[in-house]
């Protein structure tokens, strides 16, 4: 039997909750804060500012006039995220005891009540969604279009049955700039659109890496992550091709300004480099290691870096 055949119908089994405890759950506010994913919504909230900024910029407006809304804004986006990853935590708790990463999550040792997790969620969102709806009705939808790719597309559909899952998935994690532009101009600017693309083409390289590292861990849980399902060969030469996509991507952004685009390039060119040393690496797991932290470090000084040289 193929390694492809293996993985779909491990995935199929692991639909069935396992024998997840539920006895006693005494859930703290740092197991919510686990189950909310806090890096994970900061780090989408530094891309929502960013293009509540560049909107504040590029129409013209005053910072000072529009602090309400971008209250509104940033504490709306992080709680549809949060009310998102929630969902996300409820809805996978009975993969999430089937690997070593997520083992101790609260929703699977029963330290939190499943139902309370799925409220919370709900409640989350719903607040989420109409904070959004007080800066523009087009910073709710598209929220609300987050949300859905995350919870029902992604998490509930895809991510069990389908090596594209995380590709089609980062759809939901591009979408934070879109909303921060929207708060303040329905009608989204190309370079809204711009780092719309970004996060999208920046999505494959961070979770292939991670894929990749965690390979045995998804191959045990039945998910067909593309390293579970197409081997690493094959993921490191599309994670390239991602890599190299986002360079001429984020030097579109030409008019931020000399110092974004040397910083772009170098960036980009470091990435892609580290990238295609992949190719002839002899720890494949090493490589994706720095990939992934990489990754992370390329997000938050490109989004940083946007803000700043247009302060
Ligand atoms: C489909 C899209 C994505 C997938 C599948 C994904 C997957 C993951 C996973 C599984 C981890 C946990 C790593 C670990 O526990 O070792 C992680 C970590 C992280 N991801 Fe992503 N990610 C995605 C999108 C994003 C986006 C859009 C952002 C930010 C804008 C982001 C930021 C982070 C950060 C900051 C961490 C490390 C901190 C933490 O685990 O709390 N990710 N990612
Ligand atoms: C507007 C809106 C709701 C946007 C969503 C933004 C968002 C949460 C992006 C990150 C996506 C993510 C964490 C995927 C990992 O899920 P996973 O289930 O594969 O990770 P896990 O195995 O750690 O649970």
């Amino acid at each position: 039997m193929s390694k492809t055949s293996t993985a779909y119908e491990a995935a199929n089994k692991v639909m069935e909750p396992g024998p997840l405890s539920e006895a006693n759950p005494t859930g703290t506010w740092k197991d919510f804060l686990t189950i909310a994913k806090l890096g994970i919504v900061m780090s989408n909230l530094i891309t929502t500012f960013a293009g509540f900024f560049l909107a504040l910029k590029y129409n013209e407006l005053l910072f000072s006039e529009n602090i309400l809304t971008l209250i509104l804004c940033v504490l709306g986006a992080a709680l549809v995220i949060a009310g998102g990853c929630c969902l996300n935590n409820y809805i996978d708790r009975d993969i999430d005891q089937l690997m070593e990463r997520t083992i101790e999550r609260p929703t699977v040792t029963g330290r939190i009540n499943p139902s309370q997790v799925l409220w919370v969620g709900i409640i989350l969102s719903a607040i989420g969604t109409v904070m959004l709806a007080m800066t523009t009705l087009t910073a709710a939808v598209i929220g609300l279009i987050g949300l859905f790719v995350y919870v029902v597309v992604y998490t509930m559909w895809l991510k069990r049955t389908h090596s594209i899952n995380t590709v089609v998935g980062g759809i939901s994690g591009a979408v934070p700039p879109l909303i921060g532009w929207a708060a303040l101009d329905a009608n989204l600017h190309w370079v809204a659109w711009i780092l719309f693309l970004i996060m999208f083409l920046w999505q494959p390289p961070h979770f292939l890496a991670l894929a990749m590292k965690r390979c045995e861990d998804y191959r045990n849980a039945g998910i067909p992550m593309l390293p579970v399902v197409s081997g690493f060969a094959l993921t490191k030469r599309q994670m390239i091709w991602y890599v190299a996509a986002l360079l001429p991507v984020s030097l579109y952004l030409f008019e931020f300004g000399v110092i974004y685009l040397i910083l772009a390039a170098v960036l980009g060119t470091g990435w892609l480099i580290l990238a295609l040393s992949g190719l002839k690496t002899k720890d494949d797991i090493k490589w994706a290691r720095m990939m992934f932290v990489y990754s992370l470090n390329y997000m938050t000084i490109m989004f940083v870096a946007m803000i700043l040289v247009n302060i």
